[in-house]
């Protein structure tokens, strides 16, 4: 175990006892070992069912695990359950607390369940940071459904933990918020938070995380930085662009799928590891066609994840 990491993962495993006669044990984790790395922002994606909140709730001390071990800022979750829990918050994805509450309340009552003094509170400070100080006083009913998730990442926030966990912090959640929410998520982390975000939009993670893991069906598939995971997508496309009205389509062979698109473009999808973009202009040359414009679009994560899970599931 590295105490240099700021949640460090080892072998974890946990079977969900079968829930009646008939039903099986689901094992929902199976042999988990991954750190975050102190500092970072880091993603955790995976397929709907993969073990992404479980692995949360185990941090979290909601769920126990059946084996392995896990630590949070250097704290065994077992042998030190009180000072692993104070180094983190987690934002649950469902929106939780008493809606009859002002948020200046909410803060308030989290912040004594932490046991923070009243002295090194930071209620009104946390609002200013999402942008709810103009709602201190309202309802927490009243609040919009942005301001409730903003609310709650205040929440889990009041015990100044080294380490925030965002389960799914923009599902549902429209552009404007979902950019304030990174906003206010980069800033955190620039103040020195270490940042854990599971998701399902991989834009978001590749726009945010410096590093991401994988798991699928309770199994790490991939744990790298960012850039590398995307560097592993095979499959580029590139529009060529050319200079009158295409025919017939060039030989495609060489390419995994081409496309036509209007009159003169051709939206040509290519495996790196087949060919390379030179090869791919001079095969369209060869039909006779003269090249006016050309634009690539870099691979995303969309595809790197789509082909890793679909090789385990495979495999
Ligand atoms: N309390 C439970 N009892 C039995 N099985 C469970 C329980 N909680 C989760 N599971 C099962 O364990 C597996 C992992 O579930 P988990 O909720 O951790 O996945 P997830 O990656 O968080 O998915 P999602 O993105 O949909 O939240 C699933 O097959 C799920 O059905």
């Amino acid at each position: 175990m590295s105490t240099e990491a700021a949640i460090s993962i080892q072998n974890l495993c946990k079977t969900y006892a079968a829930a009646g006669p008939g039903a099986v044990a689901k094992r929902a984790l199976d042999g988990v070992t991954f750190d975050v790395p102190r500092g970072s922002v880091f993603g955790l994606l995976g397929p709907n069912g993969a073990g992404k909140s479980t692995l949360i709730n185990i941090l979290a001390g909601l769920v126990n695990k059946t084996s392995g071990t896990a630590s949070i800022w250097g704290f065994d979750i077992d042998a030190h359950p009180r000072n692993a829990k104070a180094s983190i918050g987690i934002v649950n994805q469902e929106i939780l607390f008493d809606p009859f509450f002002t948020p200046i309340e909410t803060l308030e009552i989290q912040a004594g369940l932490y046991g923070v003094p009243k002295s090194q509170r930071r209620s009104m400070e946390l609002l200013r940071a999402v942008h709810l100080e103009d709602k201190a006083k309202a309802y927490a009913r009243t609040l919009s459904g942005g301001m409730k998730r903003r609310l709650m990442v205040a929440k889990a926030m009041v015990h100044q933990p080294p380490v925030l966990v965002l389960d799914e912090p923009t599902a549902g959640v429209d552009i404007e918020l979902r950019q304030q929410l990174w906003t206010y998520v980069r800033s955190l982390n620039d103040a020195g938070v270490t940042v854990v975000l599971t998701t399902h939009y991989l834009e978001e993670a590749e726009e945010l995380c410096d590093r991401i893991a994988i798991i699928n069906g309770g199994r790490v598939i991939a744990n790298e930085p960012t850039a590398e995971l995307v560097g592993k997508a095979q499959e580029k496309v590139v529009a060529v662009t050319v200079d009158r009205e295409v025919a017939d389509l060039p030989d495609a062979s060489c390419f995994e799928k081409i496309v036509l698109k209007g009159t003169r473009t051709l939206e040509i999808t290519y495996s790196k590891d087949r060919v390379n973009a030179g090869e791919v202009l001079a095969a369209v040359q060869r039909d006779g066609l003269g090249i006016v414009d050309v634009t690539t679009k870099e691979a995303d994560l969309e595809d790197v994840f789509l082909s890793l899970t679909r090789a385990a599931n495979a495999g």
